[in-house]
């Protein structure tokens, strides 16, 4: 049998490797030797003599003095501070902020406190009894200028800040896993003023807590793993409905569960071929049926369910619904059809410059609206119409080559669109309906592609899901009639409106949020191949943010390689282990700072 030299290099040059992955390895170890020992009737006494051989032979393989994970993160950055600049001294120092918003005067406001050192709040600016006080209850007190390390008790003649609800959260069992005291006081500005004054003086010694500080310990101390660190920070961004449903999923860890469960199968993998590789031949095992049997199909459907994630993600639904641009929308038409005015009218405010002049608008006006929880963007434009013999030399030919620019960003922005809204206008006899919209179609057609490098936007594919909706405006005027209603074309949804006395927009906007949620939902098979339902577009939304995507790709074309490697099985094994480093980016737990610094600049001090 011919196979390279075994694992030694691949574990020793690893500086990374933890004691919680050699646990996991040799835990399914354990599993692989049971159902070897299954298949192969070994008897009791060969199974815990070969499973000995293994154990032992991972913790000689682990480079156990630079472990990082299965310690608590604490103490990596503390055996590492040179290293970690972003952690230094990280743990030694108590820290408070508040944690409630500022506002100028509210009801309560709340302090919080961090650190080894919390207590102190309790023993120098209260009469509580620190000895007695227990963990997770609220205590109603008086809070006091803190009195000095060596006196004992506040003074009788003190003078109390403010009564205040005192409560002590106990480490590990608290949000940053420290020792934690929670001040809820009167929201006005003196009060806190006064507390946050009295915790930073040098008595006591407590430093004001740095912008998502607070939850940095927690991910530290291993309370939350980066994915919940970041659901926890859209949270607190939410700004509509669905976005604080998406948040709360990733907060609740449904991204880290299904990234987790893809990091045990592959450590699963690595550790078949571990064992194999030290003991396969001594134990009459055959490479080619391990790799067959064990590793093979594991790869496969790994690779099969990350592509599936990839793909059905490919919209970024997911991003652009935390991001709050979500589905994009663009007016498109004939100048003073009304865009603008339906622009208004969507966002419930004069957004856009209305006016009978033709050719009001001239570049792209862009406002972000809630439509029942779901984010949408709608772009105003420049309208559409010919052109002939422009010459650049005459007044005239100057404003026609802005119009002409105006009208291909008009045209460019409804490309990239989701949905585009051809707005006709029903007082316009120079062109009719039919005319108008063959033209935005033609225009629509005709375009160059947008550079598809620009990664703000989803990039326009040849098979881009793009809706069209006709809103036929002006239904109010006298000169509409009936020769100037467009007939319904086809299956495209036709609303006749009027922006002036609403008629018919209830019903439109009905209309373009059913079908935002439908697109969101994967209830639109334009968006979503049809077989694809509503948990697989759940299933899409879990992907908030570009570095998953690229985590998943990165592990996604190691796993492929690891599957060209036929019956080499320690090659193979090397590109697992590369995978699961990849997948390890997204839950956190490498060495990586400048993730870490991205994520956590998100965050408002206090959290
Ligand atoms: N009667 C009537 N007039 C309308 C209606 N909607 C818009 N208008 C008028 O039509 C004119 C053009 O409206 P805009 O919203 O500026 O049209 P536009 O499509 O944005 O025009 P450009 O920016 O030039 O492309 C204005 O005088 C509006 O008051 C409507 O429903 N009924
Ligand atoms: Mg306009």
């Amino acid at each position: 049998m011919q196979r390279l030299q075994p694992c030694k290099h691949l574990y020793s040059s690893s500086s990374s490797r933890s004691i919680w992955l050699l646990f996991s390895a040799v835990q399914t170890t354990q599993q692989f030797y049971y159902s070897w020992h299954h298949q192969h009737q070994y008897n009791h006494a060969e199974y815990h003599c070969l499973l000995g051989k293994v154990s032992a032979k991972f913790r000689t393989s682990f480079n156990i003095g630079n472990i990082r994970q299965g310690k608590s993160r604490e103490e990596k950055l503390t055996n590492n501070k040179d290293e970690n600049s972003i952690t230094h001294d990280l743990f030694s120092e108590t820290i408070y902020a508040m944690a409630s918003g500022f506002s100028s005067s509210c009801a309560v406001s709340v302090i919080r406190v961090s650190g080894s050192r919390a207590m102190e709040v309790v023993k120098r600016m209260t009469r509580l009894d620190s000895k007695q006080l227990e963990t997770r209850r609220a205590y109603y007190c008086s809070l006091y200028d803190p009195v000095s390390k060596n006196s004992s008790n506040i003074a009788l003649n003190a003078v109390p800040i403010d009564k205040i609800l005192l409560l002590f959260f106990k480490g590990p069992n608290s949000f940053t896993g420290e020792d934690v005291i929670e001040i809820h006081c009167h929201g006005s500005k003196a009060v806190i003023s006064h507390i946050m004054k009295a915790l930073g003086t040098e008595g006591i010694g407590f430093r004001p807590a740095d912008p998502g500080e607070f939850t940095k310990r927690a991910f530290l101390n291993r309370k939350m793993d980066l994915t919940e660190v970041e659901g926890l920070s859209d949270l607190i961004h939410a700004q509509t409905e669905q976005q604080r449903v998406q948040a709360l999923k990733q907060l609740n860890g449904e991204l880290s569960h299904v990234v987790t469960n893809w990091k045990r199968e592959m450590l699963n993998c690595v550790a078949h071929v571990t064992a194999f590789i030290d003991f396969g031949d001594d134990n009459g095992l055959e490479e080619s049926v391990i790799y067959r049997e064990r590793i093979l199909p594991s790869v496969k459907k790994l690779a099969s369910e990350l592509k599936y994630y990839l793909d059905i993600s490919k919209n970024r639904l997911g991003e652009r619904l935390r991001e709050g641009r979500g589905i994009r929308c663009a007016l498109l038409g004939a100048p003073n059809a009304g865009k603008s005015s339906l622009l208004n009218v969507l966002a419930e405010q004069d957004i856009a410059i209305v006016s009978d002049h033709a050719g009001t608008t001239r570049d792209v006006v862009e406002v972000q609206l809630d439509l029942k929880g779901w984010p949408v963007t709608i772009a105003d434009t420049a309208g559409l119409r010919e052109h002939t013999d422009i010459s650049s030399d005459t007044e005239v030919g100057k404003h026609q080559l802005i119009e002409i620019e105006g009208m291909k960003r008009a045209i460019k922005k409804a490309r990239e669109a989701d949905i585009v809204i051809i707005v006709l206008d029903s007082e316009n006899y120079a062109v009719t309906p039919q005319e108008m919209f063959e033209f935005c179609m033609r225009k629509l057609s005709e375009y160059d592609l947008p550079d598809s490098s620009d990664s703000s936007h989803t990039p326009r594919t040849s098979n881009h899901a793009q809706k069209i909706f006709l809103v036929q405006n002006k239904i109010d005027s006298r000169n509409s009639s009936a020769q100037h209603m467009l007939q319904k074309i086809l299956d495209i949804p036709l609303f006749a409106i009027s922006c002036k006395t609403k008629e018919g927009v209830d019903q439109f906007i009905d209309h373009l949020c059913k079908t935002v949620e439908n697109i969101f939902t994967g209830k639109d098979d334009q968006f979503f191949s049809k077989d694809i339902g509503h948990q697989q577009a759940e299933h899409a939304l879990l992907i908030t943010r570009e570095r998953h995507r690229a985590s998943f790709s990165k592990t996604l074309a190691c796993l492929e390689r690891a599957l060209q490697e036929n019956d080499q099985i320690e090659i193979a094994a090397e590109h697992i282990r590369q995978a699961h480093k990849a997948l390890c980016e997204v839950t956190g737990d490498v060495d990586f700072e400048e993730i870490l610094d991205v994520v956590f600049k998100e965050f408002c001090i206090g959290k």
